[in-house]
């Protein structure tokens, strides 16, 4: 049996315009396997998001759109009715979006947020075994206790991004989609996402429930210097395709596409 794995092969997606449709993924092929940590680099406009959310059912493929997903092997089908056939695979496939706060719900407090993500997705426990693993991920993450009572438009945006990150880990996923982690915050909270993605990367650190297998980790992002280090494999997108796929050592040191040596190239450099 192959390994544990979310993959793709063969995604293709395309958009609408007035002269047809606009293809903007050509033939995709992307494997995350259960335990590894890949970053998906590439300009502006050049299709992460889009692959993004074709992982997470949540795009309206067209007509001609192809490509099939698969879950540890199985293929995944959309189901056509309801939202609940789909909660093992939202509690499997968990997402850290590009802007958190607009997948918050707004009527909810910090902590309600945690306890009220494991409830919708069906995570066994009674309600205070949910409450204290989120009292755990809002703890790790730096919440501050005085804010678990706030709603999201009464905390600040890297709390907000944290808050989203806590919420993703506690149904437990196999699998963590992270669009752009990073790039809203502050230099110091950066550097402590950037360790807690390294931990759950490394150890399984935070991973609930603990001990539990260490997720497969997909981090989209522009900037290498900070997925440098958490991801062990960099997958580089240019025009909807993927051009590099190689250990990140191997994009720092030595880049083949052009795309891959803008982003190395784009590096700070210390002086000797
Ligand atoms: N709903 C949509 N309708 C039409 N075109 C879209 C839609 N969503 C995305 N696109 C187009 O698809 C292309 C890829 O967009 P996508 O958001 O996947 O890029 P990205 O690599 O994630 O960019 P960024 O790094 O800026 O977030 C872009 O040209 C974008 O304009």
């Amino acid at each position: 049996m192959s390994e544990p794995a979310l993959e793709v092969t063969g995604l293709t997606r395309s958009y609408p315009e007035a002269s047809g449709r606009r293809t903007v993924l050509h033939e995709v092929d992307l494997t995350v396997p259960q335990g590894s940590s890949v970053a998906l680099l590439g300009r502006s406009g050049c299709g992460k998001t889009t692959l993004l959310k074709a992982l997470l059912l949540i795009d309206r493929p067209g007509r001609t759109d192809t490509g099939t997903i698969r879950l540890d092997g199985r293929v995944v089908r959309r189901p056509r009715l309801g939202s609940a056939a789909l909660r093992p695979y939202r509690r499997a496939v968990q997402c850290v979006p590009q802007d958190p706060a607009a997948g918050l719900d707004p009527r909810r407090d910090v902590l309600s947020q945690v306890t009220g993500a494991m409830a919708t997705l069906g995570v066994p426990g009674a309600r205070q075994d949910h409450e204290a693993t989120a009292v755990g991920l809002l703890s790790a993450l730096d919440l501050p206790r005085e804010s678990w009572r706030r709603r999201p438009h009464e905390i600040s945006g890297g709390q907000a991004q944290r808050l989203a990150i806590a919420r993703a880990l506690a149904p437990g996923p196999r699998y963590l989609l992270l669009d752009e982690p990073v790039s809203g915050l502050d230099p110091r909270r950066r550097h402590q996402v950037l360790d807690l993605l390294a931990g759950l990367v490394d150890d399984g650190g935070l991973c609930v429930p603990d001990p539990s297998p260490r997720p497969g980790v997909l981090i989209v992002s522009h900037d290498l210097a900070a997925v440098a280090r958490v991801c062990d494999r960099a997958v580089v997108m240019d025009g909807g395709r993927i051009v590099e796929d190689v250990p990140t050592t191997g994009l720092l040191e030595s880049p083949t596409h052009p795309t891959a040596r803008a982003l190395r190239d784009a590096l700070p450099r210390m002086p000797v």
